[in-house]
């Protein structure tokens, strides 16, 4: 890897912490031409799809990206609203959302930006302009609650190939997961609580998460548990009995055994078992998009009523709902302790994080 350009920027200015939020990513159109591009790049990456490279490639470029974008872009096209892709839009408002909770304490000392693994904003493009606007310490939240090679793993990669470029790197902190963080538990759980007094109750509710290749998990990737451990942490604070909820996997890609169960298969057999209503939530999400709106909401709907159920509901993902803002901020304040004064309004809050 060569150095390119040169590192111009002023080092008397003062110096600023950034917090970048960082999602999957999102085609820039629902069309199959916006689509190739997108998918070349994210099934490009060898933390997604672990197959050997020259292989792979025939298969990505002679098969899938002639098949996958016009379907891809159809999907996409049901869930696109008037400002974009819902990630997008979703992600951005977030970091606005974040932004202004964490400049209420720390004031003009911090700087929240958001960026994407594939497609755009880039990390590349949006590193850049948090440097020139002065930031010298870096904490990274990707925003995916539990650890994976194909997420987490991947957004490191981007990190470290840009910072291969440069002369100069700033401090770097980065959050490698929070599938057990007492802020995201506590709001997962009042997301279901007040869907809930909204809509009564289910006879189950379904925790469904992203699937992977069953092999990363036989690797040591650590996705699956943690995703078993969120839902029994949802649980034990909701005091569900286990026979009242289950976690799935949900968005299969390819041949190869993903973990299990799967979400289609577990909806279509749930009314045979007695269980005619269901509430669906995806804690693995931090933001709707299309693996839930559409993936759900509408063909995992449609699989579980037409097997006999009767009552179908989508919990949606945290979003930029209060409680979720909260935890980003407590989850950021807790990383950034000793780059900038301690948050006092967020610590002496009751329970959770005690000590800290
Ligand atoms: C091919 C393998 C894939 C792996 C492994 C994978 C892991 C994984 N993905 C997410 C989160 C999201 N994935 C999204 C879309 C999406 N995912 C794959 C494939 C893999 N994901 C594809 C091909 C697509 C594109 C859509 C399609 O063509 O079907 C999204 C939604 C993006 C959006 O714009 O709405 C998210 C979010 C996680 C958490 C994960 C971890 C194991
Ligand atoms: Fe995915
Ligand atoms: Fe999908």
């Amino acid at each position: 890897m060569k150095y390119t350009g040169t590192d111009n920027f002023d080092h008397q200015q003062p110096a600023r912490v950034g917090v970048l939020i960082t999602n999957l990513g999102t085609p820039a159109a629902p069309t199959s031409k916006a689509l190739r591009p997108y998918l070349k790049q994210f099934l490009s990456d060898p933390r997604v799809v672990e197959v050997p490279r020259l292989l792979w490639w025939f298969i990505l470029n002679g098969i899938i990206l002639n098949l996958r974008p016009r379907r891809s872009a159809k999907a996409y096209a049901t869930v696109w609203t008037e400002q974009g892709s819902p990630l997008l839009v979703h992600t951005r408002e977030q970091a606005n959302q974040l932004a202004q909770a964490l400049e209420n304490i720390y004031g003009d000392d911090i700087l929240v930006d958001f960026a994407m693994r594939y497609g755009e904003p880039s990390i590349d493009s949006v590193l850049q302009s948090m440097f020139d606007r002065g930031v010298r310490k870096l904490l990274v939240m990707p925003l995916y609650p539990q650890y994976s090679g194909p997420t987490t793993g991947s957004t490191f990669d981007a990190l470290a190939a840009d910072f291969s470029r440069r002369r100069w790197l700033p401090q770097l902190r980065f959050v490698g997961h929070y599938c057990d963080h007492p802020g995201y538990i506590a709001a997962l759980a009042a997301s279901i609580q007040n869907y809930r007094a909204e809509h009564g109750g289910a006879d189950k509710l379904v925790f469904s998460y992203h699937g992977e290749p069953k092999r990363y998990l036989d690797q040591g990737d650590p996705y699956h548990c943690q995703c078993l451990k969120t839902t029994r942490l949802v649980a034990e604070l909701l005091g569900l009995e286990e026979d009242q909820y289950t976690t799935c996997f949900q968005s299969r890609f390819g041949r190869e055994e993903w973990l299990q169960p799967y979400t289609d298969e577990t909806l279509k057999a749930l009314p045979a078992e007695g269980v005619k209503s269901v509430q669906v939530i995806c804690p693995g999400f931090s933001a709707d998009c299309l693996e839930t709106i559409e993936e759900i909401g509408v063909e995992n709907r449609g699989y579980f009523m037409a097997a006999g159920g009767e009552s179908f509901g989508y919990i949606p993902c945290l979003n930029s709902s209060s409680e979720h803002i909260e935890a980003l901020a407590q989850l950021a304040a807790e990383n950034l302790r000793g780059w900038l004064e301690k948050p006092a309004r967020l610590f002496s809050q009751q329970g959770g994080n005690n000590g800290l």
